[in-house]
């Protein structure tokens, strides 16, 4: 088994670190907490060793919290990290696991040159072997890049142009805004999503704006897409379809017209964390015109870069299977595709 350590246990890092308990390919060494918080107790409890910054060790046993090591004994006894620390700190934390000769995969709200690689698997997935360091793009990104790569095997996509509705914080963060207002994402023309998914699939040019709403649910997307040769909408349904990532939902009937009914129908599916992994297309928003091809689509920011996380893991741990295969194990490990049956 290749032991692997989670740097940073919050909304990623706990679904990362839950999604390598269920692969038997990996072993969980640790966490890295920063504060012995109701997080890290909760962890403790579920028998997750806790590593900790040495000048926090008093803090943690004060709480119950044994650690089971300091940062340096968790860079020693992890094979490859998951970096899945606050936008930024992975950088920093690069000259860490350089300095300890280990492997890491970072989060895309690391700026790309952390990593050798922007990552994400229906498009690169080959590309990533060999490498030392990946970074998985951020959670819209995932998003759109899962449907353009979906699309690109089939009918050679050539330009996209999307508009973001960004949610604007995670459930657990109630110090983030916009409340009442629906903000422009940055003072910049671009969003980040565009240039982002363009490092993964430089053949396609990908323009993205974004605007933050004041919900923590889902991001939505809508996507506009040319592809090179005029297309049907079975034959858009058909591509899509494939790929049990991107899971089409039929308002009509399904009655599922809106964020919070799909994290209620998740609910009630029992999924962990209400966590929606898939691609959430909403088949009906799907419109084909010739070579153009728009839909709409929700995204579970908290759990749709879980996969891919996963699937990198393979790579950097060198476990040479098929693109195919290593989607199928992750998928199949964590459920993806489940909610079919009830959509
Ligand atoms: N929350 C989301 O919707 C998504 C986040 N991401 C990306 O994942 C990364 C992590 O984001 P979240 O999990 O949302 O953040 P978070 O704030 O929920 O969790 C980060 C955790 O890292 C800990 N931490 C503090 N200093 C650290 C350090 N120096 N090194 C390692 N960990 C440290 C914090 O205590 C916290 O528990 C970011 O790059 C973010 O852009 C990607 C997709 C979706
Ligand atoms: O990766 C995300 O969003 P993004 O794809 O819009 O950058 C996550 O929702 C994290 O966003 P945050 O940086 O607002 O916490």
């Amino acid at each position: 088994m290749v032991k692997v350590g989670v740097n940073g246990y919050g909304t990623i890092g706990k679904r990362v670190a839950d999604a390598i308990l269920k692969n038997p390919r990996f072993q969980l060494v640790g966490i890295v907490k920063y504060n012995p918080d109701y997080s890290s107790k909760i962890a403790f409890k579920k028998g997750i060793n806790i590593y900790v910054p040495q000048d926090k060790w008093r803090d943690f046993e004060s709480t119950g919290i044994t650690p089971k090591g300091t940062i340096q004994e968790f860079l020693e006894e992890s094979s490859i990290i998951i970096d899945a620390s606050p936008n930024g700190k992975g950088a920093a934390n690069l000259s860490l696991y350089k300095g300890a000769g280990k492997p890491a995969i970072f989060q895309g709200g690391e700026k790309p040159e952390v990593a050798e690689l922007s990552y994400s698997t229906y498009c690169n997935y080959d590309e990533a072997f060999g490498r030392k360091y990946l970074r998985v793009v951020s959670c819209n990104t995932t998003g759109i890049l899962r449907v353009l790569c979906a699309l690109h095997r089939e009918f050679n996509v050539k330009r996209a142009r999307v508009l973001v509705i960004r949610r604007g914080a995670d459930p657990k963060e109630d110090a983030r805004g916009p409340i009442n207002s629906i903000k422009l994402e940055s003072f910049e023309d671009v969003s980040h999503h565009g240039k982002d998914a363009m490092l993964v699939l430089p053949s396609v040019k990908i323009i993205s704006q974004a605007v933050v709403v004041p919900t923590t649910l889902m991001h939505v997307q809508y996507l506009d897409i040319d592809v090179a040769s005029p297309v049907t909408r079975s034959q858009v349904i058909e591509a899509l379809s494939k790929h049990a990532r991107i899971l089409l939902v039929n308002p009509k009937k399904t009655g599922i017209d809106s964020t919070s009914k799909l994290i209620e129908a998740a609910r009630d599916f029992l999924r962990s964390r209400n966590d929606i992994y898939e691609n959430i297309v909403f088949e009906n928003t799907i419109i084909v015109s010739d070579n153009n091809i728009s839909l709409i689509q929700a995204i579970h920011q908290e759990s749709i870069v879980v996969p891919e996380n996963m699937d990198a893991l393979y790579a950097i741990a060198n476990i040479r299977l098929p693109f195919e295969k290593v989607v199928e194990e992750t998928d199949r490990l964590l459920g993806v595709g489940g909610l079919k049956d009830v959509f």
